[in-house]
């Protein structure tokens, strides 16, 4: 549990121990909440003094951005929220105000992107295809449901995706938008992919390389769309592109608690058993055809270009990230 004190209202709390909790989840969606989270803090607070108003804002964009370390959406929807108070705003309300716009055109803009992401990428997919997804993406869904609104048939191999099983909440949102759906066991994957027309997934971070970080297995998907040359696409918005790794910074993966892989009495009748629990990997530039995104389509090459026009460099520093490598040992 994330330790409560009286700063912030609950609400905030309940936010950031979702998060880390994976009650709330998917890049997108954590983004979104954390932004939420900040316009929530900047409502409730109850001091006034605009410097003590900004070192609170700062607190608390602290406290969200430490919940989940891989996906660069939180600290970046977090830095797009803080951005309000580096510009000129010299009164508390102001300040306030900033704030919460900051976070509104945030939400805002993180709906308008998955509509985008939907209209460019359905036309990668043609009528009669078989589509492969991993874990559960809104970015690949929206695009699988926008080929299916065009009156494309297709058919959708939704992996499990253990240890949390993301890919039943895929299949239940393909089925309620009337797509043919067939859950598998990711581990079937190489001997399903014969059948495999594309593959789309999700990203919780881009990096400056190209490189996709996504739900663990997503490499190994990627090994096998590369094996037979099946197209392997990735669905993201470009907030999920990182600045961080423009400037040298290796994405941390998170490791998460065994008791996600086996249940507590089996690990307490084995305690010299070692269990390791990454919940993503990295997939490389050379077997992603295209990262479709809310700006368009463009090859993984051009990730840096995308990152250097929509960030520059990092606005909020490693210490408010709080970005500590996990020990894997
Ligand atoms: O933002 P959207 O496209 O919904 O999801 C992107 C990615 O976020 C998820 O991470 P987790 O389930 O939070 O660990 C999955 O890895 C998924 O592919």
């Amino acid at each position: 549990m994330i330790k409560e004190t009286a700063l912030f209202p609950q609400q905030v709390y309940q936010i950031a121990n979702d998060i880390r909790d994976m009650k709330i989840r998917g890049a997108g969606r954590i983004a979104k909440a954390a932004a939420e989270a900040l316009k929530i803090a900047a409502e409730s607070y109850k001091g006034e003094d605009l410097e003590d108003f900004k070192r609170y804002i700062k607190e608390a964009a602290k406290l969200l951005t430490s919940t989940r370390p891989t996906a660069v959406s939180l600290p970046n929807a977090v830095s797009w929220v803080l951005k309000a108070l580096n510009t000129n705003v010299n009164t508390l309300q102001a300040a306030r105000e900033a704030v919460i716009n900051q976070a509104n055109s945030f939400i805002q803009y993180a709906d308008q992107a998955l509509r985008k992401i939907a209209e460019y990428g359905e036309k990668m997919l043609r009528d009669g295809d078989t589509v492969l997804t991993h874990c559960n993406s809104l970015a690949a869904i929206s695009v699988i449901v926008e080929a299916h609104k065009k009156g494309k048939k297709l058919h959708v191999f939704a992996t499990e995706t253990r240890p949390m099983y993301q890919g039943y909440i895929t299949s239940e949102m393909l089925l309620k938008e009337g797509v043919n759906v067939t859950l598998i066991p990711e581990s079937s994957v190489r001997q399903i992919i014969r059948k495999v027309d594309r593959v789309i997934v999700g990203a919780d971070t881009v990096a400056a390389n190209g490189a996709v970080v996504n739900k663990i297995g997503t490499s190994l998907i990627a090994l096998a769309a590369h094996e037979r040359a099946v197209d392997f696409f990735v669905a993201t918005e470009t907030f999920k592109f990182s600045p961080y790794t423009l400037i040298g910074d290796i994405v941390p993966i998170e490791f998460r608690p065994p008791s996600e892989i086996v249940g507590v009495d089996f690990l307490k009748s084995h305690p010299n058993l070692r269990i390791l629990n990454p919940a993503f990997d990295v997939t490389p530039p050379n077997y992603i055809t295209g990262i479709i995104t809310e700006l368009g389509i463009i090859p993984p090459k051009a990730a840096a270009i995308i990152i250097e026009e929509m960030y520059g460099r990092p606005v909020i520093s490693s210490e408010i990230l709080g970005r500590v490598e996990e020990d894997i040992s």
